[in-house]
């Protein structure tokens, strides 16, 4: 019994106000109470109220809250309750998390915030609540197959077919489609402005790029025939995945006859342990896609690189398609050969580059990967789970843009189909062969970079950014688990968290325990390992491969996202051959807007680390946030220190440009 002042939170984006009145309980360990009609909750702001309560509610657990539509029945966007309580003239706060869409006339019921694991709450307080809880996020979280072969997504035909709490907010909404809007809207001018314009030289393309804000883009369109800068792509660039130091000379390699010099110093560069490549044969064999009833290409390319002394990554050799036994052996290019020659057999790489970071590194390897992860976290781990409580600021609106992904860009007449050279199907076939080959290593870059030869690269600006975010985010990881898991023996003895492991693996990721995926978790340090590469996938390793689709992929020669003619098998290139073979003006403006649309910074971005949402209570959870922001924050000044003495800042890994979830 006593006297009770409660605060309703709403939310202070666009309609999380309500019109209806708001129905409040209070359940403690011994009674529960209710609080009657209080008030009419509005945007953005904090209600406080009192009441005396007679019965003695003991500790309390719950709150419970119902909205009651008279007239017009409207959605409520609750952020928390909190309650104070004076006990021995002591005023105790305690807090209920929501954070979520109050609809229709159901009772939503609201535990306090302090994490609870199922063993920690041994009297079964908040057994029953975990339990419906879980029943419902399973009936509302349902996964499907959308295509065989690759990894498993949440059952919904369209955005429209997904529960209200992971839709886009109204600002993101109209953002998102107004841009889209705007975009092809520019193509519609861009299309009229270039009708009677001639596209018959490189700087053809110039009629086209409207990037003049965008330093880097502007720098690709200056330099993108610089060998440096094309190998500097493969370290730096949008899609840093590829490229690995070679330990052999590959035996796709076949040195056609005249060209032993060539293969003279790859063998020296191979012994001085400076010989890189970046295989792209995942595309063998691909069938290339038919746009507009024009037959397109596709190649599967080998690139033989060397390290200079100052950090530079020159190409050295490209052989544009595998060998096999029932044609002659492919022609290696060479720098030295004729310029345009050189540099359509570069062109073809970037093609291939592009297919393999969009599809494989950036769909397959964030935007799915994460979709699992939201997927399985929303099926199997309470509210009050410590583990949902970590990761779930980390999956916002991540099922909303991969199932806009999935009706837009690489459905039935999506982008792909529109204008790069897999789509059609092809692409389909990628992302089964990506998915075939996904590791458990490839996500965790301390593994992933040292598999690939690539630590202690000074000029891998990439790497070096990525393994500090990576040691950052697995302490961040740490100081959470540590504070809820005492030992081993209770990470074994969690229920859910070894139900949402093992749906991740042997659901999600398609029995990807034959990849290195766990299916179980022995100890904090194997939850705290596969804990830091979720949330490092799910916002620096998508920032890094996201972002830089607007600077690196504006001027489409640079990186053309489709080949409209076959890869050159002899030397003997002339420029009407490559404006022929490189995107036509149609193709090239869809690929400036798309690459714009997605690589551009979110109005609503949060960035790393700056979630406002409070889902964890008391001081402990508080001081590790907090000192993982200070890390953040040591860490960003560091790499803008260091970008001030690069001609090419590094910046997509900076922590204040890492957004804190994938949203697009
Ligand atoms: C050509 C670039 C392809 C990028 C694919 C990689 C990852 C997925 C992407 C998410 C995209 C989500 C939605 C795209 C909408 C496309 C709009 C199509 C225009 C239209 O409405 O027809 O990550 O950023
Ligand atoms: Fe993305």
């Amino acid at each position: 019994m006593g006297r009770y002042r409660v605060r309703v939170a709403t939310g202070s984006f666009a309609f999380s106000g309500s019109t209806n009145q708001v129905q409040l309980w209070l359940v403690g360990q011994r009674a529960e109470a209710e609080l009657g009609m209080q008030l009419r909750p509005t945007r953005g702001q904090m209600e406080d109220f009192e009441v005396d309560v007679s019965e003695d509610l003991g500790p309390l657990l719950f709150v419970k809250l119902q909205k009651i539509h008279l007239f017009l029945k409207d959605a409520w966007f609750c952020n928390h309750i909190t309650v104070w309580t004076f006990e021995k003239s002591m005023e105790k706060e305690i807090v209920f998390p929501c954070y979520r869409w109050v609809q229709g006339d159901g009772i939503i019921c609201l535990p306090e915030a302090t994490a609870w694991t199922m063993g920690k709450d041994v009297q079964g307080l908040f057994q029953k609540h975990r339990e419906e809880e879980l029943e419902e996020r399973r009936r509302l979280y349902r996964w499907a197959t959308w295509k065989k072969g690759i990894l498993l997504s949440v059952d919904a035909k369209s955005e429209k077919d997904l529960p209200l709490d992971v839709r886009f907010h109204e600002n993101k909404k109209i953002d998102f489609e107004g841009t889209l809007i705007a975009g092809m809207t520019e193509i519609a001018l861009k299309r009229t402005y270039t009708l009677l314009s001639s596209w018959s030289s490189l700087e053809d393309f110039d009629q086209i790029f409207w990037c003049s804000k965008n330093t880097l883009a502007k720098k690709v369109r200056q330099s993108w025939k610089d060998d440096d800068f094309f190998g500097y792509q493969f370290l730096n660039g949008v899609n840093p995945t590829v490229l690995r130091r070679s330990t052999s000379l590959p035996t796709r390699l076949v040195i056609p006859p005249g060209a032993e010099e060539i293969q003279i110093q790859l063998e020296k560069k191979l012994q001085e342990g400076c010989l890189f490549e970046a295989d792209f044969s995942l595309l063998d064999g691909i069938q290339p896609n038919v746009i507009q009833g024009e037959r397109q290409y596709l190649a599967a390319p080998l690139v033989m690189f060397k390290m200079e002394h100052d950090g530079k990554l020159l190409p050295m050799a490209i052989q544009l398609q595998p060998p096999c036994s029932s044609s002659p052996v492919p022609p290696l290019f060479l720098p030295s050969d004729p310029s345009l020659t050189w540099l359509l057999a570069k062109a073809w790489v970037k093609n291939s580059d592009f297919q393999l970071h969009e599809l494989q590194a950036h769909l397959l390897k964030t935007h799915l990967v994460a979709e699992v992860f939201a997927v399985a976290t929303m099926r199997c781990l309470s509210g009050m789970h410590p583990i949902f409580k970590l990761l779930i600021p980390h999956l916002r609106y991540t099922l909303e843009i991969n199932t806009r992904a999935r009706t837009k860009l690489i459905s039935d007449g999506g982008i792909f189909d529109q204008v790069v050279n897999t789509g059609g199907g092809g692409h389909l076939e990628v992302l089964r062969r990506a998915t075939a080959c996904l590791t458990y290593r490839s996500l965790c870059p301390p593994d992933d970079l040292a598999d690939r030869g690539l630590l202690g690269i000074p000029s891998a600006l990439y790497v070096h950014d990525a393994l500090r975010l990576w040691d950052i985010i697995s302490r961040y990881v740490q100081g959470i688990v540590h504070l809820h898991y005492s030992e081993d023996k209770v990470v074994q003895n969690d229920p859910e968290l070894q139900n949402w492991c093992r749906e991740i693996t042997e659901i999600g990721l398609h029995g990807a325990q034959a990849r290195g995926f766990p299916v179980s978790f022995q100890s904090r340090a194997d939850l705290c390992y596969f804990l830091t590469m979720c949330i490092f996938t799910c916002t620096v390793q998508h920032s890094g491969i996201n972002q830089g689709q607007l600077d690196w992929y504006a001027w489409v020669p640079n990186a053309p996202c489709t080949m409209r003619q076959p890869p050159p098998t002899t030397k003997d290139v002339t420029l009407e051959m490559v404006m022929a073979t490189l995107p036509n003006i149609q193709q090239a403006c869809l690929q400036m807007t798309i690459s714009w649309h997605l690589g551009r910074f979110q109005p609503d971005m949060v960035p790393l680390g700056q979630h406002k949402e409070e889902y964890f209570s008391g001081p402990g959870p508080k001081a590790v946030l907090s000192f993982f922001q200070e890390e953040l924050n040591t860490l960003e000044k560091e790499i803008v220190a260091r970008n001030k003495n690069l001609d090419l800042p590094y910046e997509y890994l900076q922590p204040s440009r890492i957004e804190n979830s994938i949203t697009i």
